[in-house]
């Protein structure tokens, strides 16, 4: 099945319902695609991080779009609903979040019900999300890059003190728009850590996610990442992304004009070892 993949992939149209669409988020595109539907629904009062609220986010601190931070920032309030709704995310769970940015997806996470650790590297949009969410003890954000950060030793604390506070969530979650231009390595940090994580939900430029679920050893696409992947978890497709709904859009080729997003079903093991 996995083989087939990249070709599925380009031929499925782009999202178009409710992320809270059960029937979206039950379905498995790469056994068969999604009906295209028309029925879009918002039942959130959050005022929608529109273009213009970011750009304001944005203007507040005099900032521009860094390319080499990967600020590539979603101006989609159901995209993210759809990322968080993926994730199974609900009350009570705890789920880390790498690069929140002005914190679109962080507030879908909040009105979700969870308590988000953010890891941001770039200390202005550190500082704004901190701003933002200051009236809730449900979110903290540590500046620090995300690749060089001790993130086991971080996340284990945080499961800990939620332990102590309420009924312990046995794992973690990631739901994360992470910068393209780290990927792998976002992904090579995370994939080890499934006695952290159950789920790993991640928005990844195409070509990225086209080379990780990529599987058949037949192709000259093949890289040791593919290995990496396929000993660690089973990706599963879940839907795509115009990039017009980014802001700066990714300049990229034509070929690559989509953003796609894959979960990562994680267990204890290695499924290997299972
Ligand atoms: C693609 S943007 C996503 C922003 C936001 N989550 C959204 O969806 O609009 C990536 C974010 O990751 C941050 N970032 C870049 N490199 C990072 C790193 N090494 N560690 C942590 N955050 C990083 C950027 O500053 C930016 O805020």
């Amino acid at each position: 099945m996995k083989s087939a993949t990249p070709n599925l992939l380009q031929s499925l149209p782009p999202i178009s319902v409710s992320p809270r669409n059960p029937s979206l988020l039950a379905h498995n595109s790469l056994t068969s695609p999604p009906k295209r539907t028309l029925d879009i629904t918002c039942a959130s009062k959050r005022s929608p991080d529109d273009y213009h609220a970011t750009l304001k986010a944005l203007n507040s601190r005099d900032r521009r779009p860094r390319k080499s931070l990967g600020q590539h920032y979603m101006l989609n309030d159901e995209i993210n609903e759809q990322l968080v709704a993926s994730a199974n995310v609900e009350e009570g769970d705890l789920v880390l979040e790498i690069g929140p940015g002005t914190g679109s997806l962080t507030n879908v996470l909040i009105d979700a019900g969870a308590t988000v650790l953010a890891i941001e590297k770039d200390a202005h949009m550190a500082a704004l999300v901190r701003e933002r969410f200051a009236d809730t003890n449900r979110f903290k954000v540590l500046q620090e890059d995300f690749i060089k950060c001790h993130i086991r030793s971080h996340m284990l604390s945080m499961l800990e003190s939620m332990g102590s506070l309420s009924e312990k969530p046995r794992y973690a979650k990631v739901v994360a728009n992470i910068p393209f231009n780290i990927s792998t390595d976002v992904i090579k940090q995370l994939l080890p850590m499934g006695d952290i994580f159950s789920e790993i939900v991640l928005l990844l430029q195409d070509e990225t996610a086209l080379r990780l679920v990529e599987s058949s050893l037949r192709t000259s696409e093949y890289r040791p990442i593919n290995i990496f992947v396929n000993f660690y978890s089973d990706p599963e497709y879940k839907f795509k992304v115009p990039r017009s709904n980014f802001f700066p859009q990714p300049k990229v080729s034509k070929r690559f004009s989509y953003v796609f997003k894959y979960m990562f079903c994680r267990t204890l093991c290695p499924k290997a070892v299972l």
